[in-house]
């Protein structure tokens, strides 16, 4: 089932920056989605349309069916947004942040579901300290929290760990696990790598306003990844001899390593006739690696197109 379809969708700014070209794109029910992409490739820009707080230029967003404009409350009721920047009162309560902020939504109070989410988010014990007394970490617990705070199943997190320290980084990546193990769908942008490939079910990429990848994880990086065999040679060489020079191959580790990129899904690799022209080169080797190209390598790939285009 989606909960999210986002069609042609298109954004341009005063001044005339056309920041979303036509993005297409669902959600799924309970997938944890990351939208990756470089500063400036739109991804803020997307979900602030999608929980209503930039006014698209085109196209059309539907939230469990409801159309983001015509039909905005009803969208708008599904979906939780945690932004980049903490916005909480300095001198305000854990307990009465997120309560007041359920009221702006124009939920009736409900004590027993904000108990049980601070419990959830183990905010619980902080309920009476006020916003300037807690760490980094409990301050943006609590923004999650205040997204929440009107039961949204969906929950948009921009740059979750953006600046963050690494153990408050596995936090939170644990911390998005188990409220998707509850039932929420996440979706959340990143420029780091590792977090995608850490987190989501699926990927999207986003590179000047449009999506120039999308698909399972495993199932993107498999098709778009290459491959790089590494032969371990007897003997260091100081260069590429002429007699392999028809393949795409480098040396690496002072010339002990010969490695040899090549596309893991052409019909032919180049790989047998690779060894047999080392051996009537007389090159000895001892020991032999392939490696899978992971979403780094893709994700570098698909950037440095961005500056050669
Ligand atoms: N209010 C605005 N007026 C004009 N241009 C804007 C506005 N907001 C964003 N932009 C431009 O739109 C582009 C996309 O911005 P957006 O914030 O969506 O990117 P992003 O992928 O979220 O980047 P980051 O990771 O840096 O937050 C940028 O070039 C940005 O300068």
């Amino acid at each position: 089932m989606n909960v999210l379809e986002i069609e042609n969708l298109r954004k341009v700014y005063a001044g005339g920056f056309e920041a979303l070209k036509g993005i297409d794109l669902t959600i799924r029910k309970g997938e944890i989605f990351a939208l990756l992409g470089p500063n400036g490739a739109g991804k803020t820009s997307l979900i602030s349309i999608v929980c209503g707080i930039v006014t698209k230029s085109g196209g059309t967003v539907r939230v469990h069916g409801h159309d983001i404009e015509s039909d905005y409350r009803a969208a708008r009721e599904h979906v939780g947004l945690v932004p980049q920047e903490l916005t909480t009162d300095a001198f305000e309560t854990v307990w009465d942040t997120v309560r007041f902020t359920r009221g702006l939504f124009g939920k009736p109070g409900d004590d027993a579901y904000l108990e049980d989410l601070l419990k959830r988010l183990t905010l619980w014990d902080k309920r009476k300290s006020r916003m300037m007394e807690l760490s980094g970490g409990m301050k943006r617990r609590v923004m999650i929290a205040k997204a929440l705070s009107h039961e949204p199943d969906i929950l948009f997190l921009d740059e979750p760990t953006a600046g963050v320290d690494v153990e408050l980084r596995r936090d939170m990546w644990e911390l998005v696990r188990s409220l998707r193990s509850g039932g929420t769908t996440i979706i959340l942008t990143t420029h780091y790598i590792d977090e995608a490939e850490e987190m989501a079910d699926r990927v999207g990429v986003i590179r000047k306003g449009e999506i120039v990848a999308l698909g399972e994880k495993d199932e993107l990086m498999r098709r778009m990844g290459r491959k790089t065999l590494k032969i371990f040679l007897e003997t260091p060489l100081n260069a590429i001899p002429p007699s392999l020079s028809d393949w795409d191959v480098h040396l690496d580790d002072d010339g002990s390593t010969l490695c040899y990129d090549f596309d893991g899904h052409a019909e032919e690799s180049g790989i047998p006739r690779l060894m047999r022209r080392l051996d009537e080169s007389d090159i000895a080797w001892k020991d032999l690696t392939t490696r899978q190209s992971s979403l780094e390598d893709i994700f570098v790939t698909l950037v440095n197109e961005e500056k050669q285009a």
